[in-house]
């Protein structure tokens, strides 16, 4: 994020089709009742050519050998690489830490499972082309954007990234030593989901809360704007 704006923009998403790229500041609103995100973040969208499980396949993995069914929704888009290849060393750290939270989600479903009172490998059959979609958020200080925060729009009511329920089954979310994720609980408190070391947060998501006919709720949640001044980054994996 530290790259100047036109190597950002290099790989802009708003060139691509779906979900992958970089996404600049302000330019997203997860709730149109707060400010718009205070956020900047690079996302790409599931690939079976990252996937461990299809490691025994020949890379890159033939169409031929994913069911027509499954390609129609692939929605990688595997030129926002070549775009980041100025940053030595970023796309293979993105990549390995991408097919390791892959694994641990996989892992975390049999727990789930069994939490639920199920098969250990429930999920499994449904789990073999997830939604897996990864995101690098950098909320920036806020106190040098202060000037652009559209006019009218009061600090104090501004997020980082406005209240919202996360998509797929749930997500799996690092976040550094910075804080500022709040979570509501049921008793309707914002709840501050204090950073610990080397812990990852785990939400639920709407699909999964369907499955489970809402006995697991979706966690409502939203990040404060960053008012340290150190830039905060949280690299969630969305998976479903
Ligand atoms: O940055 C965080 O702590 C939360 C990120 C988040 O909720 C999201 O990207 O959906
Ligand atoms: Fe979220």
């Amino acid at each position: 994020m530290a790259q100047p704006i036109d190597v950002k923009q290099k790989v802009a998403r708003k060139k691509q089709k779906y979900w992958n790229g970089y996404f600049e500041k302000i330019g997203s609103q997860a709730n149109k009742s707060e400010s718009r995100d205070h956020k900047e973040n690079f996302g790409w969208q599931y690939s079976p050519n990252l996937d461990p499980l299809y490691d025994h396949l020949p890379h890159p993995i033939p169409s031929s050998s994913i069911p027509d069914s499954v390609m129609e929704y692939i929605r990688a888009e595997d030129e926002i690489w070549e775009g980041t290849l100025s940053c030595p060393g970023f796309k293979e750290n993105a990549i390995a830490y991408y097919r390791s939270m892959l694994s641990l989600a996989r892992r975390l479903t049999k727990v789930f499972a069994l939490a639920l009172d199920l098969d250990e490998n429930y999920f499994d059959d449904i789990t073999t082309y997830p939604g897996a979609d990864l995101a690098f958020n950098y909320y920036p200080p806020v106190s040098s954007d202060v000037g652009k925060v559209k006019e009218g729009e009061a600090l104090a009511h501004d997020v980082g990234l406005g209240s919202h329920t996360d998509l797929q089954c749930f997500t799996l979310l690092w976040q550094d030593m910075i804080g500022g994720l709040l979570v509501l609980n049921r008793g309707g408190e914002w709840i501050k989901a204090t950073p610990i070391k080397g812990t990852i947060v785990v939400n639920i998501g709407d699909f999964l809360m369907r499955m489970t006919n809402d006995k697991w709720q979706s966690t409502v949640h939203r990040v404060e704007v960053n008012k340290t001044s150190e830039p905060r980054v949280s690299m969630p994996l969305f998976f479903g």
